[in-house]
């Protein structure tokens, strides 16, 4: 039984359970950990043929505000596979009271630095700051989060110029599809969030993929009408064990981005981490579905390293 919180998402309850939810079927576990780990090693050999061939070191850099424990352990973590990588990276750390312009600053020296590929800056950002504002100082160039509202933009429109980066996170997300040969082409896609970072690019990835697309956020109606009607799910909405069984389809495909902290006093962090989704219902009806965590997380930090890379490529005209 999955216990999650009451949110604006669900408005009715279902009591009647689907017939494969009483069944014995159990779904694909998509292993993220496992293909993060092959996409790295796979950028790490790019990168050691590019330094042998031309002597470029791809460079990323991140800036981080303020001291969430949470924020600091990503960007540790992102400096270590930066550095499994052979990427080289270059480190901002400003207190929580910066001023916009202090960061602003930072971002302006990496910009016009010809050794950074890559700048990223760790959200989310204090609350006095204009994420707007910092996000869109970044060149576009050096976008390798994707979020610049050029790139975001270019997403949107196709047939027209190319985003030249794709968010990390959707972009893993669509990976895991692709790898385990799971076809988007013509299904029914529903994105449950709308967020920036990752809801509203998922569902133009998606999109352009070819999936019919729909969007469940805080104000849609029926919610789990909808999602039941989903041949594939992406779930990004920080609500810990929202999507019951009673929203999936059997078989479809569940891809869960939310990665919630719950209390648990028996483990040794004090709580555990869930996704949006309830697994275990899940795991009975679903026809596949990655787990939280080790799934989409680790595929976050593998497509920074790629979009690094990709970057790195374009300045030096690296085939
Ligand atoms: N500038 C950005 N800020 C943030 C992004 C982003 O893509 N760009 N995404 C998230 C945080 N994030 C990376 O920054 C991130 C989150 C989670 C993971 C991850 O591997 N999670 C593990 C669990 C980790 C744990 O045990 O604590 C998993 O899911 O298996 C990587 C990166 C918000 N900010």
């Amino acid at each position: 039984m999955c216990i999650g919180v009451i949110s604006t998402y669900r408005r009715r309850s279902f009591t009647t359970l689907t017939a494969a939810m009483t069944s014995e079927t159990t779904a694909t576990i998509i292993d993220g950990k496992s293909v993060a780990k092959q996409i790295k090693d796979e950028i790490a050999s790019e990168i050691s043929r590019m330094k042998e061939t031309t002597g470029i070191v791809p460079g990323l850099a991140v800036i981080l505000v303020g001291d969430r424990k949470d924020s600091a352990t990503y960007v540790r973590n992102k400096k270590k596979a930066c550095e499994a990588a052979g990427i080289k990276s270059y480190e901002a750390k400003l207190p929580e009271d910066s001023t916009e312009e202090e960061v602003l600053k930072f971002i302006s020296e990496f910009n016009d630095d010809p050794s950074v590929h890559g700048i990223l800056v760790q959200l989310p950002l204090p609350r006095h700051m204009n994420e707007e504002t910092i996000l869109n100082a970044v060149r576009i160039e050096k976008d390798v989060d994707g979020f610049h509202p050029l790139n975001i933009g270019r997403l949107a429109m196709r047939g027209r110029q190319e985003p030249l980066f794709v968010p990390c996170t959707p972009k893993g997300c669509i990976e895991l599809l692709h790898r385990y040969g799971i076809d988007i082409k013509g299904k029914r896609a529903v994105v449950i969030g709308r967020s920036n970072i990752v809801g509203m690019p998922a569902a133009l990835l998606l999109q352009r993929e070819d999936a019919t697309v729909s969007i469940i956020h805080s104000r849609t109606k029926n919610p789990e009408e909808i999602a039941r009607q989903a041949d594939i799910i992406i779930s990004a909405t920080g609500q810990p064990n929202m999507v019951k069984g009673s929203w999936i389809k059997p078989g479809a495909v569940i891809i869960d981005v939310g990665i919630n902290p719950v209390d648990d006093p028996a483990s040794p962090r004090g709580y555990q981490l869930v996704g949006d989704v309830c697994y275990e219902e899940a795991c009975k009806i679903a026809s596949a579905i990655t787990p939280v965590p080790g799934g989409v997380g680790p595929m976050t930090i593998a497509m920074l390293l790629s979009n690094t890379l990709i970057s790195a490529k374009r300045v030096h005209n690296f085939e």
